[in-house]
């Protein structure tokens, strides 16, 4: 069990166990994750710790690091870290792999997930699991935004929506995706000064009234194979300019994905895979951090 090895977080220190910090390594249509789980514990994760681990050639490498917390109210809560240090207010395809394998544990067919948005539910469906992200942010303060402008088109080259999913969006609908510059346009607006907290940046391809192509830069990361609220962003966006109905599949890099914005928040499911389980050394370096 990955809490066993936290005996040092429910001491108050954050120095790493004798054995080492227990981890899983999963990914949800190749967005790849580090999961923690510090559940009737201290909280263990910090900007040095997720840079640390997240570093591809010293670490262990991710897209997001997820910490399992203990929920109020609900089964579990989570949170997110960012590859460069930084908290994510949103992590679809980490919300639905923790989901996964908190069902699968349990045996249980629904989850209770409290996040920093509120308490997101998830739920099996045959061999699906599906998440409610909860509903879009479609005020430009709560983005956030600078300054008031009209969230359909927004004043960046390229007339890009925005939507908030927990964390901000600028969706570009393009005409032809493989013609885009993911990471030079991606790094760009990613730090445009309309969103004073930075933004993910999704490219879309629209292909039919109920099928999308997208691809994404993630802010505090760069490409990712998916981006789950980013899939969110696109199907509310792509939707709220006539361009799909309500239910949309979206090819991404890593797969697909399947979004269904229904009136109680935007529903999304797609693959999940555990990868393995592991232990950083007790000496590895943001030990004690
Ligand atoms: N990959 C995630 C999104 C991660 C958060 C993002 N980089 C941010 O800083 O907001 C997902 O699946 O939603």
């Amino acid at each position: 069990m990955l809490r066993e090895g936290l005996i040092c977080a429910a001491m108050q220190t954050r120095a790493f166990p004798p054995d080492g910090l227990p981890f899983r390594k999963m990914h949800g249509a190749g967005n790849d994750f580090v999961i923690l789980d510090s559940r009737g514990m201290a909280p263990v994760c910090t900007p040095g710790l997720a840079r640390a681990v997240g570093d591809r050639h010293r670490g262990v490498g991710f897209d997001q690091l997820a910490e399992i917390r203990d929920g109020e109210n609900c089964d579990i809560a989570l949170d997110f870290w960012n590859s460069d240090g930084s908290r994510a207010g949103a992590c679809g395809n980490a919300t639905r792999c923790v989901a996964a394998e908190w069902m699968t544990e349990t045996g249980q067919d629904r989850v209770t997930i409290r996040t920093t948005r509120g308490v997101l539910r998830g739920e099996m469906r045959g061999e699906a699991v599906w998440v409610n992200m909860g509903p879009p942010v479609l005020d430009w303060a709560q983005v956030p935004l600078a300054r008031e402008v009209d969230l359909l088109h927004l004043p960046i080259a390229g007339d890009p929506c925005g939507v908030g999913m927990g964390n901000p969006h600028a969706v570009f609908f393009v005409e032809d995706i493989d013609a885009v510059d993911v990471a030079a346009r991606g790094a760009e607006v990613e730090h445009d000064p309309l969103y004073p907290e930075a933004t993910n940046v999704e490219f879309v391809q629209v292909r039919s009234h109920d099928e999308v192509r997208m691809r994404v830069w993630e802010r505090g990361t760069g490409i990712t194979l998916a981006c789950g609220s980013g899939a969110c962003a696109v199907a509310v966006a792509a939707h709220r300019r006539g361009l799909t109905g309500r239910h949309v599949r979206i090819e991404v890099d890593g797969g697909w994905l399947e979004l269904d914005w229904r009136d109680d928040g935007v529903w999304m499911t797609g693959p999940v895979a555990r990868v393995f389980e592991g232990r950083l050394a007790p000496d590895f370096p943001a030990a004690g951090s």
